[in-house]
């Protein structure tokens, strides 16, 4: 099974304007399981998206290294004597790691389903194959009835359905979602928390996402990670399984109203709050 591994990760960006570089991540130390949903949570430049681009491979590490991979990184032993391949090393963007911004990044001149094979067309993939698999990840997230539909003229969680089946037609070993939900009204946003959660569940795909609501974050996590700034590093992690409740009772108020989410809900809030009256908001 597939683990993604950060191994003593620092990150510095130049300083700019001639400003002090940067310490963007420092030391970071992290794996994510087989089947994890992980989402990070923070104040705003702790770090969250340095940590996504690191893992999407679109920008590389200051120190340290990133694997995705089968085999455990042993602390102490070298990569090979892991099991680990070259090739586990992420060195850059990868058709393993599917990506989903804010801003879904279609392309307003092509159709659903054209949107949703894009990147397979390019790679060269038949056009049976190409549709067959846009097909099916389109009936995922709801949209089989709109294969031909232009993709200006579908609302905002639409498109961004249309962005989780585009990002998932690779077949990644994992998917990577920066605050993709940020943008929408709360209902649709609602609606989608809970078709990530069903996607996830039939993909079994590892998950690593972002986002700046707590309730959030607590619903769809199977492991949080709370992250502070200056340098951004991960400073709290919580197991949690309300989104497994959620996928059991169908029921998203409900869990979202249980006495133990709530309870959670304020120890969170009172961490993130603590980072913030520190100066750790921009
Ligand atoms: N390309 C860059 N060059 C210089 N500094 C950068 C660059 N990208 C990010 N930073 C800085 O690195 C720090 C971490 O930024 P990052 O965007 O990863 O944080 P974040 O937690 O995702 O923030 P937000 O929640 O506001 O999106 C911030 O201080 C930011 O200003």
């Amino acid at each position: 099974m597939n683990r993604l591994q950060i191994n003593d990760v620092s990150v510095i960006y130049p300083g700019m304007n001639g400003g002090e570089p940067v310490r963007a991540l420092s030391d970071i130390n992290f794996t994510i399981e087989p089947g994890e949903f992980v989402v990070a949570l923070g104040a705003s430049g702790c770090g969250k998206t340095t940590l996504l681009s690191l893992m999407a491979g679109f920008i590389q590490p200051s120190a340290g290294y990133l694997t995705l991979g089968e085999h455990d990184n042993v602390e102490g032993l070298p990569r090979v004597a892991c099991g680990m391949d070259l090739n586990d090393q992420i060195t850059g963007p990868g058709q393993d790691r599917g990506v989903v911004f804010q801003k879904h990044a279609l392309l307003p001149w092509l159709n659903v389903v054209e949107n949703t094979e894009f990147g397979l067309k390019l790679q060269g993939v038949s056009k049976a194959e190409r549709h067959e698999r846009a097909a099916h990840f389109l009936k995922l997230v709801g949209l089989e009835d709109f294969h031909q539909h232009p993709v200006y003229q579908l609302s905002g969680g639409m498109q961004q359905r249309v962005g989780i089946a585009r990002a998932l037609t690779n077949d990644p070993k994992m998917l990577l979602l920066d605050e993709p939900l940020g943008a929408l009204d709360a209902l649709t946003r609602e609606v989608l928390q809970e078709l990530l959660l069903d996607v996830w569940k039939e993909t079994q795909k590892m998950m690593f996402f972002i986002t700046h609501s707590v309730e959030e974050a607590l619903f769809m996590a199977s492991r949080l990670i709370i992250m502070s700034p200056r340098p951004g590093r991960i400073t709290h992690e919580f197991k949690l399984d309300f989104n497994e409740k959620f996928l059991e009772c169908r029921d998203a108020r409900k869990v979202k109203s249980l006495p133990e989410f709530i309870e959670m809900r304020e120890k969170v809030l009172a961490i993130i709050h603590g980072d913030e009256q520190e100066g750790g908001m921009h």
